[in-house]
């Protein structure tokens, strides 16, 4: 922060997201003009149908992916007009990400994997929060292992810790619980939103899964590559509701 008038809480601001796949006849609208506001320190969830544009938004949001038109505004700076060396460079400084199916190098041990943010940045860890994160992560005896040789939800574990590892501004998450079994869904649901409380880690998150809504202090409903409803802290029956008004087991 230094350095930096922040004037908003807002750390993440797009506005008129298209995203168009294709082109012609075969063009597909996957995002047709979505605005969104992320709020420093909050849970938001953004769920919706099975092709809605879900994972489309979090790449661009992410700087994964670029619009065909609108911009996206990361902690103030526009990153869509970026080029590729400032883009990647901004990702590694503000942008932390959790995919489905983990992504963890296989060569590497748990303890390489978290730290491998911070070591292709050529920055040091601080090693109390490192030790702190693996702690909460519960990962302390299983530094040394390769992904082969954990259970799905540790590697989700060291997953979730390499994304904090940087103390990113924000931390984007696509189906983080999708490749899980039910208790360890949980688990990692609980995990992320202590991240939340302990760290104020600002987390956006894709889910189908209505616990992960009702743990979220926002949720974000995309249908047909629009934004179509948006509820705060919900009780779990409403979001139960609305899932079934949109369909979406
Ligand atoms: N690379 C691509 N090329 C062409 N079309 C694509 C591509 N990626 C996504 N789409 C289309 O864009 C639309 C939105 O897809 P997206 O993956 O963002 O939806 P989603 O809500 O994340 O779906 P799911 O819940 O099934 O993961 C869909 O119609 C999809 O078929």
């Amino acid at each position: 922060m230094v350095g930096m008038v922040v004037t908003t809480s807002e750390v993440v601001e797009a506005r008129e997201l298209v995203r168009v796949y294709g082109e012609g006849d075969t063009a597909v609208q996957a995002l047709r003009g979505v605005d969104v506001q992320i709020e420093a320190g909050q849970l938001t969830a953004v769920m919706g149908p099975s092709g809605s544009g879900k994972s489309t938004l979090m790449h661009i949001l992410a700087g994964l992916d670029r619009p065909t038109s609108g911009s996206v505004l990361i902690d103030g700076t526009e990153i869509t007009t970026l080029g590729d060396d400032a883009l990647t460079k901004l990702r590694r400084r503000h942008i932390g990400f959790i995919f489905q199916f983990f992504n963890l190098l296989p060569m590497l041990s748990a303890r390489d994997n978290i730290l491998l943010p911070l070591t292709i940045a050529g920055a040091k860890p601080d090693q109390q929060y490192f030790d702190d994160l693996v702690q909460r992560v519960g990962l302390t005896d299983r530094l040394e292992h390769r992904p082969a040789e954990l259970s799905g939800g540790q590697q989700q574990r060291v997953a979730i810790a390499r994304a904090l590892v940087s103390r990113p501004t924000v931390v984007f998450a696509d189906e983080p619980t999708g490749n899980l079994d039910s208790r360890t869904s949980g688990e990692i649901l609980t995990l992320m939103r202590s991240s939340v409380e302990e760290y104020g880690q600002t987390l956006v998150m894709v889910t189908h899964d209505a616990r992960a809504a009702a743990m979220a202090d926002r949720v974000l409903y995309l249908a047909d590559g629009e934004i179509v409803k948006e509820t705060g802290r919900s009780s779990q029956h409403e979001i139960l509701q609305i899932i079934d008004t949109l369909d979406l087991q």
